[in-house]
């Protein structure tokens, strides 16, 4: 897993929020879905490029809740994924001193994008990212995470076990990636951090309290 703390400038969080505040109030934009036995997920969703269910933990070109189809995703986001993973290749290369192999963590253009806004009292349970297709999740293509507004305490590990999970907290800014050997950890966000998010951001975007998260994938 590579973290690049405060990656994503303060200007580029303003018009991510923006964009997804937009896209969000339209057609396939934030809901609460539900998992299969009924209960409700403890965040609002809306997915680009390709729908992603949970009750069926299926991706498809059209969302069964309404019908509605996924937004695109915007051109200036897959850009900001790219440069992401380059970044964390230049890391690795200078921390791990080896000669750069693809397969710690191959590239990837995404087709999906899951956005997640958690209030204050949001959280998601410990899962893995295991719903794309066998090629992209074989390959290891990695999974990268964008937080902006409040931070929260994002736990990881390699068991759905809370209590042997690992904690790290996510700030405004941050992208965390997650491909190669780390693809299928176990992963999900035990709290929101209120009154965490820096102080201009809010000012500038009128971002209610809450954590936006934005994950790319390639199916
Ligand atoms: O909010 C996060 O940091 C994680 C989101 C996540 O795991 C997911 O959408 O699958
Ligand atoms: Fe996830």
């Amino acid at each position: 897993m590579v973290l690049l703390k405060h990656y994503i400038t303060h200007d580029r969080q303003v018009e991510i929020v923006k964009i997804c505040r937009e896209l969000g109030l339209g057609p396939g934009g934030f809901y609460r879905p539900g998992y299969a036995d009924g209960a409700k997920l403890r965040l609002h969703m809306m997915c680009l490029g390709l729908d992603w269910d949970p009750q069926t933990g299926k991706y498809r070109n059209k969302r069964l809740v309404d019908g509605t189809s996924p937004p695109s995703i915007p051109e200036s986001f897959v850009k900001l994924v790219v440069k992401a993973i380059e970044e964390a290749h230049c890391l690795i290369r200078k921390e791990c001193r080896v000669s750069f192999d693809e397969s710690i963590l191959p590239s990837m253009s995404p087709d999906v994008c899951i956005v997640n806004f958690y209030n204050n009292h949001g959280r998601l349970g410990l899962h893995k990212d295991r719903d794309e297709s066998r090629e992209s999740i074989k390959k290891g293509l990695p999974v990268v995470s964008f937080s902006i507004g409040d931070s929260s305490e994002f736990i990881y590990g390699d068991q759905r076990d809370v209590d042997k999970a690992e904690k790290v907290v996510l700030e405004s800014g941050d992208v965390l990636i997650f491909g190669g050997e780390s693809r299928l950890v176990f992963h999900g966000v035990s709290s929101i951090i209120p009154n965490s998010a820096p102080n201009k951001l809010i000012q500038d975007t009128m971002l209610s309290p809450g954590r936006l998260n934005l994950t790319f994938r390639q199916y």
